[in-house]
């Protein structure tokens, strides 16, 4: 083929890009600069002022515009020539059906979680469109080309449970874990004590996006006109009242709560805030730890009390740091005990008021420690592997497809790029194999169906909308259309299903069934479950044998949870 036959060839692709965000906005870019003429993007976000350091298609401008139409706008303005088209939505809306991804030649993901990469996977797998998944986090950044019976797919290796993408309105507003709690910590300090950054503000959001899916609804808190908390910098405030331990506690814990209670669409289905004054949290226990005790005990967790002494000992010791020197910024270092102490404080008094369970410091530090920020320079770099990967595409040459990753050190090889040929897929994959199986451990005496629903087959599993039937009385115990409602709330015991049943389950828009087969533990209790990808012939056997020895069922099987394997894929990173 000739060099302008191939340019040709580029020019017919159709594509689809999911995301346009920090990868995003580098592989539109890159896609319109290598000749790609046919694209269309979707995002469903708006954009934000702490996204213009490293989203280079925004400006100042465009804040609060959707980011799917301004990039479309402004790579139109240097490419007239690109049919660039975009949805302001979510991947997840039911006009994205599998006709939908038929429509491309391939889809390019630059996303920022894994629910949605997931979801991506399986409409490429059911519409055998290849896919080019991204992600970076800080100085790592990973591409890999999924090819249907070809390659692994984005699900065949199970990932680290652990989810490091947190919406900033998540952070300020909604917080309901105790990450997000420590990342606000973390913000807090900043804002006071270190480099104010416009990613880190702690104060309730004004525009009060709701929930993890970035929607926003716009609605203002009631008399938001006289009472939004002025809008000067955390730190500016906090001088004016010279670090006053009470005064700063009040305001970050009892003031902006209560602010935020007001925005009464937050709360609609969730539990309300409470709002803590100083002198309530010192009340709680006569004999609070000070801040030389409670780092000697930093593997138990503080009381609320202890909190409130160790946030005012903190703030009163890095006022002294500041006093000394007025330009003083200092930074957060998770080895410094004064600043440990104090965000290990501030993340377990925000978890109280938001009814999350504490943690100790020495968790909490864990945790703090691992947060990576966004590097714009990785980014493009992933975007540009990104469209070489997709030329390849192009061209037929599936074979030459490599899965790329930078890194922030050389490797044995003393190489910051490597690459490798994407693995074959896992046989045993429940998303992209012909065994789609999945081992559940509950106790079906307190496993409810509609847990099973939202947090089994929804959440864990990321199906959309399933339908499950049990396949030994063939009754449908899920509909998504809703006809199963009654039975939410049934255990699963009560309809039968105990030990060794096995439930089809079925998304109609992700094209995907799987056998769902259920094992008892009897020490789970509520909803809690524990999942297998796979059980080997052995360990059925095991449990068998059991089974013959006791056959009253009444056994405690635990199973062997199997490690998840680590491996190089890695999440975008929003803090
Ligand atoms: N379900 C979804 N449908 C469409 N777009 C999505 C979906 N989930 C996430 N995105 C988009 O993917 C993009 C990911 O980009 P990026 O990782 O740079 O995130 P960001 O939110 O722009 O920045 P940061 O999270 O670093 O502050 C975002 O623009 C986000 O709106
Ligand atoms: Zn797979």
């Amino acid at each position: 083929m000739t060099w302008k036959e191939k340019h040709q060839k580029i020019q017919e692709q159709k594509l689809l890009v999911v995301g346009a965000g920090g990868i995003g906005c580098e592989l539109l870019k890159n896609l319109a600069a290598t000749g790609f003429r046919k694209v269309h993007v979707i995002d469903l976000d708006t954009i934000d002022i702490s996204n213009l350091n490293r989203q280079f298609l925004f400006r100042k401008e465009h804040v609060s515009c959707s980011k799917a139409e301004v990039a479309t706008r402004v790579v139109k303005q240097f490419c007239p020539a690109i049919d660039l088209t975009y949805d302001h939505d979510s991947i997840f809306e039911e006009k994205f059906n599998i006709d939908f991804f038929k429509s491309f030649d391939f889809v390019m993901n630059a996303l920022d979680n894994r629910k949605a990469r997931n979801h991506v996977n399986r409409m490429c797998h059911a519409a055998r469109r290849p896919l080019i998944e991204s992600g970076s986090a800080g100085y790592f950044g990973q591409v890999s080309v999924i090819i249907r019976e070809k390659t692994e797919c984005y699900e065949c290796v199970e990932k680290p449970a652990q989810q490091k993408t947190f919406p900033g309105c998540t952070i300020r507003n909604t917080p309901s874990e105790h990450i997000h709690c420590t990342v606000w910590a973390k913000h807090v300090f900043n804002q006071l004590f270190g480099e104010v950054d416009i990613d880190d503000d702690v104060s309730p959001d004004m525009k009060a996006e709701d929930g993890e899916n970035g929607d926003q609804n716009g609605e203002k808190a009631p008399d938001s006109e006289t009472e939004e908390p002025a809008p000067i910098g955390t730190r500016q405030w906090a001088e004016g009242v010279d670090f006053d331990p009470q005064q700063v506690f009040d305001k970050l814990f009892q003031l902006d709560i209560e602010y935020l209670c007001k925005m009464e669409h937050l709360w609609k289905q969730r539990k309300q805030p409470t709002p803590i004054a100083y002198s309530t949290a010192l009340e709680t226990e006569p004999t609070p730890l000070s801040y030389q005790n409670a780092l000697k005990n930093d593997t138990s967790v503080w009381t609320l009390s202890t909190c409130a002494q160790v946030f005012a000992d903190c703030v009163k010791q890095l006022r002294e740091q500041i006093r000394a020197q007025p330009d003083l910024r200092l930074s957060f270092e998770k080895d410094e005990p004064t600043i440990m102490a104090f965000v290990a404080a501030v993340a377990n008094i925000r978890a109280t008021i938001f009814s999350i369970g504490t943690k100790s410091m020495f968790e909490i530090k864990a945790m703090a420690g691992n947060i990576i920020p966004a590097i714009a320079a990785t980014n493009a770099i992933v975007a540009g592997m990104m469209v070489t990967e997709a030329i390849k595409l192009v061209h037929g040459e599936h074979e030459k497809a490599r899965n790329a990753f930078i890194r922030n050190q050389p490797n044995p090889r003393g190489k910051i790029f490597a690459d490798e040929p994407p693995a074959p897929p896992n046989p045993k994959c429940y998303v992209c194999s012909e065994t789609r199986e999945v081992f559940i451990y509950v106790n079906p005496t307190q496993m409810t169906v509609s847990g099973l629903c939202e947090k089994v087959l929804k959440s864990e599993l990321n199906m959309l909308d399933p339908d499950v039937m049990d396949n030994a009385s063939s009754r449908i115990i899920i509909s998504s259309d809703g006809d199963t409602d009654d039975l939410l709330k049934k255990k699963l015991s009560e309809l039968a299903i105990e030990d060794g049943a096995i439930l089809s389950c079925d998304d109609f828009q992700q094209d995907m069934v799987l056998k769902l087969f259920i094992r008892r533990q009897n020490d789970l209790k509520g909803d809690e479950f524990k999942i297998l990808r796979e059980e080997t012939d052995g360990e059925k056997e095991k449990e068998e044998d059991k089974r013959k020895r006791k056959p009253d069922g009444e056994e405690d099987v635990e199973p062997e949870v199997k490690r998840p394997k680590i491996v190089d894929q890695v999440e975008v990173c929003a803090e």
